[in-house]
């Protein structure tokens, strides 16, 4: 599969999609934006596509939580649907607002792993804007991430409601037993954090993201897509004056990871 086809979703207050739509072009997939109404009208729109997108900003205004009333739409008109559409091998990927939305439909951390959670709003009481380092979880059998074990990723985060939160007091531990921490906040030497401004919201144990048991459903609070330019990062001119020895974005490398997975292995 040269170019794998993604589908990304957009909602009313959906505010990424087109910088989500060219990260993931520049990575080498094809994509389509839709709304989700369409994908309502015909779930079997899901045929199409090897991967679905949920893209931040404030779908439906965040009226009622962020993510609660696009999520109620999803599990109510095609829980099912994409429920079967990972279980044949497709992936899914929620950013900011998608991945509150995953975590409110329940795809994640998944049905099976016993943990409920959701994202509540971050400890310093506001909208945190700021870049982040992630550090990657240990799960190599997971296309999002097989190509990014062990990698710091730098990543512009922006959000209100990026506080993971469990109804087991456990949960962030049973999470990591479980190996469905995906992304965790890290410190300039590398180590996880729960301190501000590194960990903009307070998550336990740094938790920044999380991946489901099959490995295909992905959740992340920092926004890839808003860095797969050299020059999106605040310091460029410093990292390379010339402007042209920049390593590849890390926003930019988190696409391109997954399109490499996807397209090495077909089934996937
Ligand atoms: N950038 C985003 O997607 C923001 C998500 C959500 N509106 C929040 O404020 O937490």
């Amino acid at each position: 599969m040269s170019s794998p086809p993604v589908l990304i979703l957009r909602a009313p207050g959906t505010n990424c999609d087109e910088e989500t739509a060219r990260a993931w072009e520049l990575a080498g997939a094809a994509v389509e934006v839709h709304h989700v109404n369409r994908l309502l009208e015909s779930p079997r729109l899901l045929d199409r596509f090897r991967v679905v997108t949920i893209p931040g900003g404030f779908s439906y205004g965040d009226d009622l939580g962020a993510g609660t009333i696009l999520a109620a739409r999803l599990t109510h008109a095609l829980g099912d649907a994409l429920t079967r559409f990972v279980e044949q091998g497709g992936l899914i990927l929620g950013i900011c607002n998608g991945f509150q939305v995953l975590v409110r439909t329940g795809l994640l951390p998944g049905p099976s792993t016993g943990v409920s959670a959701t994202l509540t709003h971050n400890d310093v009481g506001h909208y945190v804007t700021r870049w982040v380092r992630l550090a990657v979880g240990p799960r190599p059998d997971s296309p999002w991430l097989t190509h990014l074990q062990d990698a710091i990723l730098e990543i512009p985060s922006a959000h209100g409601e990026g506080k993971l939160v469990t109804t087991d007091p456990e949960g962030p531990q049973r999470l990591d037993q479980q190996r469905l921490v995906a992304f965790r906040y890290v410190d300039a030497q590398g180590q996880p954090t729960v301190a501000f401004p590194d960990n903009p919201n307070g998550s336990p144990r740094g938790i920044a993201g999380l991946i489901d048991p099959s490995g295909r459903v992905l959740g992340l609070m920092p926004h890839p897509e808003r860095f797969i330019l050299p020059y999106h990062h605040p310091l460029w001119t410093r990292r390379d004056p010339a402007g042209d020895h920049f390593p590849t974005p890390d926003g930019l490398r988190f696409f391109q990871a997954a399109v490499r997975a996807i397209t090495s292995s077909p089934t996937t």
